[in-house]
């Protein structure tokens, strides 16, 4: 019999961590062997997990992966909140530890990636384009980390293709009205009781508009893309960004 994937959760408390930890159970060829809170030391993973998964807040998360480098154990990274300069360091990282993998993605949700990777393409034919999110209201961080790496990718297809910035013709607004503004695309939040995750990306040319929508209306949709990259993330050494990679899309 092959040996079981040991697994750790990093915030096993919260409302992703708990659901990851059921569908590790779940799972036969992995074993959950720790649930982490806030308080528990990831050094202690040393030698205990194989990988360790972690949906905590925007401010912990890159010195969890930190540790679990220096731990030896590959990281799975849900949490939000990253940017260019975290991903570098992490990155820096894990070329100087031998053989770990860290996975770090926005969303890993099937609907989500492909709307991400649909978006981009799209991005080249459209003038104008618009992301909205909308979230459950327990959310600490707007906008999302999946529309900012949305807007991220439609804004470098968008260069690519050699487009200026979308028309605009605002010349007064009130603060916020025309939402974020994340590599020059308009990014707009919406936290909505009732909500859990979902995000519409909106392509306008005279005449037509082209909408890309997906909805996660619980959040087991995040287990198979959480489950694949347990299973993967030690093939594969070093930092990789996005989900995309492990579903032959990159
Ligand atoms: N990549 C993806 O597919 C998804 C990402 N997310 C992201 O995951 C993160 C967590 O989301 P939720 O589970 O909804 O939040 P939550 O607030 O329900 O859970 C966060 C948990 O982390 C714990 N925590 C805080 N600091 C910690 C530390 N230093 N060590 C261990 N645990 C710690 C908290 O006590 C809490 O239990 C957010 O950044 C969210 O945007 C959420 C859904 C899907
Ligand atoms: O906080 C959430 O719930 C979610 N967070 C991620 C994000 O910020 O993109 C992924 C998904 O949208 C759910």
């Amino acid at each position: 019999m092959t040996e079981r994937v040991r697994v750790a959760v990093l915030g096993a408390g919260g409302r992703m961590g708990a659901t990851v930890c059921r569908a590790v159970e779940e799972a036969p060829d992995l074993e959950l062997v720790a649930r982490l809170g806030q308080d528990d030391d990831v050094a202690a993973l040393a030698g205990r997990a194989d990988v360790a998964v972690d949906f905590t807040v925007p401010s912990v998360t890159e010195a969890n992966v930190h540790a679990l480098l220096d731990a030896g154990v590959h990281a799975v990274v849900g949490t939000t909140g990253w940017d260019a300069d975290a991903l570098e360091r992490v990155a820096d990282h894990a070329a100087r530890v031998e053989g770990l993998g860290v996975l770090v993605a926005p969303n890993f949700a099937l609907s989500a990636v492909l709307a991400m990777e649909l978006a981009a393409r799209a991005a080249r034919w459209f003038e104008s384009v618009e992301v909205v999110e909308l979230h459950h209201p327990d959310k600490v961080d707007a906008p999302s980390g999946t529309a900012v790496a949305t807007a991220r990718h439609i804004a470098a297809a968008r260069r690519e293709a050699g487009l200026g910035p979308a028309p605009d013709a605002t010349q007064t607004q009130l603060d916020g009205a025309r939402g974020a503004v994340v590599d020059g695309v308009h990014v707009h939040a919406v936290r909505l009781r009732g909500l859990v995750a979902h995000e519409e990306i909106l392509l306008g040319n005279p005449g037509e508009q082209l909408t890309i929508r997906t909805d996660s209306f619980d959040r087991v949709s995040f287990m198979p893309g959480v489950l694949l990259a347990v299973r993967n993330v030690a093939r594969r050494p070093g930092l990789t960004v996005g989900l995309e990679h492990l579903l032959d899309l990159a």
